[in-house]
């Protein structure tokens, strides 16, 4: 390079650096001095952007080791983004949940999530006024808003939530059958898990016209998807960008469209058909609702699917806690045998309904299980300038985070807070969650009194995970039946039994809070001695026809 060339190339960098830190500084935000801490990074505005996309969640992780404040605020671009890292702040938190809204997200986010123009009918339909409250065309309440308390009505215990069970338990079991084969079953456990995990699941909300079960290459289409979440909401050309992940959704998006356009959805859970008439009687069409769906899809796969795979992989890697949760199960086992007009063969049903009362170690380890690998973030959107604990002053416009992983390592868990204990849940551990909830919502008062913020394996406040008794009776039950019925042995691709090895998580999967493995685990499955040949189904609550 000559040397004209050389102070040319200077003078231009020295420009733009000169221009870069003047931008810094006229535009530096100001601060009030009641906004929770700034933690800088090296590189203003930018710098955290670049930490998220390197690490995900556990940026907040490594940031929050570093600071150790309660509450910390990220300025990113425009935007400042309040990091909570307390349990005792979630509380204040959800005491606020007009000012600090979850809504506005939903509607932010939905041209991406659902593929609706930004200036849609069917996003007119989702609107949200300033309180963060969703109104709908013509300032009636929205279709999310309806939907949202249907969805936590529906899924309580009571008859609706039994049909739920007996429609994925029932569609699962037979599944299970596969592994009941002569000289075992070898394979990839969790590839082999998701698709049927999927299948079952879905029976549960669209019922037995479930477009999923009757095309079951929907499966694949929805974890194309999943996979591809981050680019989709990204939104930057995702046709191009997430190929896989955009023409899944438009094929499950059009398979659910026809289920709706055939009157299917009669056969589905009471919210699917709630939802549809709410669009339909606001304007919109079944076009919109098929699109709303994927919520739905997301909700009920991406964290009950890995959970069960990661349950599994926990128990049977640890012979001890095997043999504790088996005498457990055998418990809530009732054992027929054959008989001359009836069952060829010993017949062996799982009560779900005596799971929680009889087998306190299966529902700890699962509790303890979702504390442990909690990922997620709550977001929030902070609608007016609203004063936390007295003390945090959290500015308009600016978004709130409660990261999981963090609230679930508060001291308030104890010394082993980042151990995975399967007895933390057990009655008498002091350690135990106010808020961990199971089917029969026993979870609250068997357990010593913690902190009612410290768990948020379901989330809180708005977005407390209306799935929550469901997922906890299909994989709690789900977990049983494999237990009682089989042993499971991790091997090499020559069949040869190898030491467990646990893998590592995916931690690129924003819309999950518990991740699926990085890579799958090669395992045989053998019935038990004992029990060979025989069969095997589960007994549901009697509030059913
Ligand atoms: C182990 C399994 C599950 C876990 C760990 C889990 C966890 C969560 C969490 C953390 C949230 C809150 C997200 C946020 O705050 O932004 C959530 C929301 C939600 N979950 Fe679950 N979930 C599970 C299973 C299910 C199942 C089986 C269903 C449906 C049958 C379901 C339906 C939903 C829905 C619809 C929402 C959104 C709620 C809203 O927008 O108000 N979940 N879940």
């Amino acid at each position: 390079m000559d040397t004209s060339l050389f102070s040319t190339f200077v003078a231009i960098l020295l420009l733009v650096v000169l221009v870069y830190i003047s931008l810094v500084y006229l535009f530096s935000p100001k601060y009030d001095p009641r906004e929770p801490p700034v933690i800088s990074s090296l590189i203003p505005y930018v710098g955290h952007i670049l930490g998220l996309l390197r690490y995900g969640q556990r940026y907040f992780e490594i940031l929050s080791a570093r600071n150790n404040l309660p509450i910390y605020t990220l300025q990113t671009l425009n935007k400042r983004t309040y990091v909570v890292n307390s349990a005792d702040l979630v509380t204040a938190v959800e005491r606020n949940e007009k000012t600090i809204a979850f809504f506005p997200f939903v509607f932010s986010l939905a041209p991406r999530v659902f593929d609706i123009a930004p200036d849609s009918k069917a996003m007119a339909l989702i609107k949200y006024n300033i309180d963060g409250k969703i109104v709908g065309k013509e300032g009636k309440v929205g279709v999310a808003h309806e939907t949202h308390k249907a969805m936590h009505r529906e899924m309580a215990p009571g008859p609706n939530l039994d049909r739920m069970d007996r429609a994925m338990l029932g569609t699962l079991a037979p599944f299970l059958d596969e592994w009941a084969i002569e000289g075992g079953w070898e394979g990839g456990l969790f590839e082999w898990i998701r698709p049927r995990f999927t299948v079952a699941s879905t029976e549960a909300i669209y019922g037995k016209r479930n477009p999923i079960r009757l095309r079951p290459e929907l499966a694949e289409a929805f974890w194309d998807f999943e996979k591809d979440f981050t680019m989709i909401l990204l939104g930057l050309y995702p046709k191009y960008t997430a190929r896989r992940g955009f023409a899944g959704r438009r094929k499950l998006h059009q398979a659910i469209n026809d289920y709706f356009d055939r009157g299917d959805h009669k056969y589905g859970l009471g919210v699917i058909k709630a939802r549809h008439d709410a669009v339909i009687n606001n304007g919109g069409t079944t076009d919109d609702v098929a699109r709303f769906e994927i919520g739905d899809l997301i909700g009920v796969l991406v964290n009950a699917t890995p959970t069960f795979f990661w349950m599994l992989l926990t128990i049977y890697s640890d012979p001890a806690l095997l043999e504790e949760i088996r005498t457990e199960v055998s418990t809530v086992m009732t054992t027929t045998q054959p008989s001359s007009i009836g069952n060829a063969k010993r017949k062996h049903e799982i009560d779900i309904t005596l799971l929680e009362p009889k087998c306190p170690l299966l529902l700890s380890a699962y509790r303890e299980l979702l504390r442990h690998r909690t990922q997620s973030s709550s977001s929030r959107w902070i609608v007016t300038d609203t004063l936390i604990a007295d003390q945090y002053l959290l500015k308009k416009d600016s978004v709130l985070m409660v990261p999981g992983a963090l609230i679930h390592a508060d001291p308030i868990w104890g010394p082993d807070r980042k151990e995975y204990n399967p007895r933390r849940f057990l009655k008498n551990n002091p350690t135990a969650s106010t808020t961990a909830t199971s089917r029969m919502g026993g979870g609250q008062e068997k357990s010593a009194k913690v902190h009612p913020g410290a768990y948020r394996a379901w989330g809180g406040g708005q977005t407390l995970c209306p799935g929550r008794f469901f997922a906890t009776a299909e994989i709690t039950a789900a977990v049983a039946m494999v237990v009682a019925r089989f042993e499971i042995e991790p091997v090499d691709g020559k069949g040869r039994k190898v030491k467990w090895t646990f893998p590592k998580v995916d931690g690129n999967r924003v819309a999950s809070s518990i991740h699926p493995p990085s890579e799958d685990v090669r395992v045989r499955v053998t019935e038990r001695e004992g029990s060979r040949g025989e069969e095997w189904w589960f007994r549901f609550a009697d509030t059913m026809e």
